[in-house]
Parts: structure tokens; sequence; C-alpha cells
């Protein structure tokens, strides 16, 4: 909260999480980046429109408009005009016609339509990156359009790096937030400070696996001997219990995180996105 103010910021982009459920999203193009668009898009709960000539969608793309047809209407033809915007909130041109594309870029601009082309990053409004994805977990690799493959190589790495619990343990501890907002109700102010305080304290005392594996009757008494006496018992006092009790207890969150993901991704841009998603995992 009280970290250095950098004299020198500029030169990226915003890495945000952005809320696209029940939007409208036009893909134009049916080919193997559009399938990959076609991936992200439908883990948003968005509703998606292809067009494309039948003849050019890929197997790939093809496979998801047959398994998803309550999200995804296709239409077989090429993108006609400026109507084929009408309603959409965001537009993404996956085609092998750099001229058209260009034109649909424009004509998105007119109609104020966030739009990314796979061919132009020089006019997309927002890039792609590499993800990385355990339910509501979310990690964006991005190098600024800089190195795309060298952003599916990091991605590797960050994979290596991760547990496989962490979706779980975010999924629990999401739980426990709701729980401790019936314990504690009211937006803000006071509450909302001691609440911070607490949650903050657990989540740097308590290891990934830890909260994993916390169930229902652990938060309760996480509440009522934790919260209301305002400390914070370990796992192992509130009877957790490790299916291995060999296995050695991993680093606290606060270490693990800030050693072994965020510091070496500074040299990138990478962005640790969390929301309540269910994931699809990502490959190219
Ligand atoms: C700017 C951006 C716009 C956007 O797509 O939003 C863009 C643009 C272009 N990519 C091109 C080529 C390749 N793209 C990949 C791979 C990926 N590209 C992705 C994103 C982005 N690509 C955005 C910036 C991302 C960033 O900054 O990091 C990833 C991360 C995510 C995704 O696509 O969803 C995904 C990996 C996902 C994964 O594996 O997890 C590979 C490698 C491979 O296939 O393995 C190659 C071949 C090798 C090479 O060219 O480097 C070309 C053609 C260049 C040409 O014609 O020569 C252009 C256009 C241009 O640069 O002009
Ligand atoms: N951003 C990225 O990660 C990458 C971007 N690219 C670029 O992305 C574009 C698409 O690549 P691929 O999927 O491999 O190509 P592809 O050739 O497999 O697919 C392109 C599809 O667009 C369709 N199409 C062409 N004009 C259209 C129109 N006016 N309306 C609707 N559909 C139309 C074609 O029928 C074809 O199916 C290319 O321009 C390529 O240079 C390529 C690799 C990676």
């Amino acid at each position: 909260m009280n970290s250095p103010v950098d004299p020198n910021l500029g030169g990226g982009s915003l890495l945000i999480a952005w809320q696209l459920k029940d939007k409208n999203v036009l893909i134009v193009g049916g080919g193997e980046v559009a399938s990959q668009r076609v991936e992200s898009i439908l883990v948003t709960d968005a509703n998606i429109v292809i067009l494309c000539p039948e003849n050019g969608v890929s197997p790939r793309t093809r496979r998801f408009i047959e398994l998803y047809p309550d999200r995804i209407s296709y239409y077989d033809r090429l993108f006609t005009g400026p109507d084929e915007l009408n309603n959409m909130d965001m537009v993404l041109t996956a085609i092998d016609d750099n001229d058209r594309s260009r034109e649909i870029v424009e004509l998105c601009r007119k109609a104020r339509v966030p739009v990314n082309a796979a061919d132009i990053p020089d006019l997309c409004d927002f890039y792609f990156g590499a993800q990385v994805r355990d339910g509501p977990l979310q990690i964006m690799i991005s190098t600024n359009g800089q190195g795309p493959r060298l952003s599916a190589l990091i991605k590797q790495k960050i994979q290596g790096s991760l547990t496989g619990r962490e979706g779980e343990a975010i999924r629990k501890v999401g739980e426990l937030r709701q729980l401790l907002r019936v314990y504690e109700p009211g937006v803000g102010g006071p509450s909302g400070r001691k609440r911070m305080k607490w949650m903050t304290q657990l989540c740097n005392q308590w290891d990934m696996e830890e909260f994993a594996l916390m169930d229902d009757v652990m938060m309760k008494r996480l509440m009522e001997e934790g919260w209301a006496k305002e400390r914070t018992p370990s796992f192992e006092e509130l009877g957790g219990k490790r299916p291995d009790s060999r296995t050695t207890k991993m680093t606290p969150l606060i270490t693990s995180w800030s050693t072994s993901l965020v510091l070496p991704s500074l040299s990138f841009i990478a962005g640790l996105l969390v929301a309540s998603l269910f994931s699809l995992p990502r490959r190219r």
C-alpha cells in the first residue's frame, strides 16, 4: 500500500480482467487463430458471433461451433459492412486479408467498438497474451506485441512453477471472504479495514495447500476461534490434516508468490488476474 512511486512509468499497456459475461463479441474469420479467440471468449461467458465462409472454417473452430450452439452463432459468409457491428461490444478479426482487416478496424473505430486485428498490432485497441488458467486464477503474459512466441515460452515456465492447487485455494479463500461478510457486514469503513487486515494476515500465514484443504467446518472454526477473537489460528490448530503427513510444509503464499512468480516476470509485463471464472486450458 505504501510502495514507492516510480518516476519513469509509461510504455506499457493496461492489464485488466475484462468482464464480458452476456456481452456480444464478433469474430471475423474462422481459421486457427480465430479458434483461439473463440476459446478465449468462451471462458468469459460472452455471446459469440462468427463470420466466415464454410470452406475457411478450421476443424477446431468447427468443433467449438458444434459444442457450444447456445453460445456461438455462426454465419457462413464474409463480413458485409458496418451493420455487422450493431450491438457488438468487442470485435476480433483473424482473417488472411490485411486490407479488409484494416477496413473493419476503421469501421469499429467509427462505431467506438474496441477491436483487435490479429494481423495489425499497430491498430489494435488491445492485445491477446499467453494465458495460464486454473479456475479463478488467471495469469496473462504479454510482451506488448514484441515477442509473442516468447510469451508462450514464459507461460510454460510459469506453469512449471505452480503446484496445480492454486485454483482450489483461491476458490476456498473466496468462500471464506463471503462468510466473513456474514459475520462482519458493511461496506468499507472500520469494518472493511478490520476484515482486510485479518484476511491479509491469514493469507500471509497459511500456505496454498492449507487453503485448498480448508473445509466448511474449518471455515466456521476460523470465524469463531479466529475472527471473533481477533487472531489467526494455524491450519493444524483448526484440526486441518494433510493427506500425507510427510509432505513438507509449503512456503507461505506471500513468499512463494513474490519470489517465484512476480519478481522474475518484471522484465516482461505479466498480469496476475483473479476473478470468479472457470477455465479452459489453452494451448497453441
Ligand atoms: C500483437 C499480437 C496481437 C494479438 O494477437 O492480440 C500478436 C501479433 C502477431 N503474432 C504473430 C505470430 C505469432 N503469434 C504467436 C503466438 C501467439 N500470439 C499471441 C499474441 C499476439 N500476437 C499479440 C501480442 C502478444 C504479446 O505481446 O506477447 C499469443 C501470445 C496469444 C494469442 O494469440 O492468443 C500467442 C501465444 C499463446 C500461447 O501459446 O499460449 C506465434 C508463436 C506460436 O504460434 O507458437 C507466432 C509466430 C512467431 C512469431 O512471429 O513471433 C504475428 C505474425 C507475424 C508475421 O506475420 O511475421 C502477429 C502480427 C504481427 O506481429 O504483425
Ligand atoms: N495474433 C496472432 O497470434 C497471430 C496472427 N496471425 C495472423 O492472423 C490472421 C489469421 O491467421 P490464420 O487463422 O492462421 O489464417 P487462416 O487462413 O487459417 O484463416 C483466415 C480465415 O479468414 C477467413 N476470411 C477471410 N476474409 C474474410 C472476411 N472478409 N470475412 C470473414 N472471413 C474471412 C478465411 O475464410 C479464412 O478461413 C492472419 O492474418 C495471420 O497473419 C497469425 C499467427 C498468429
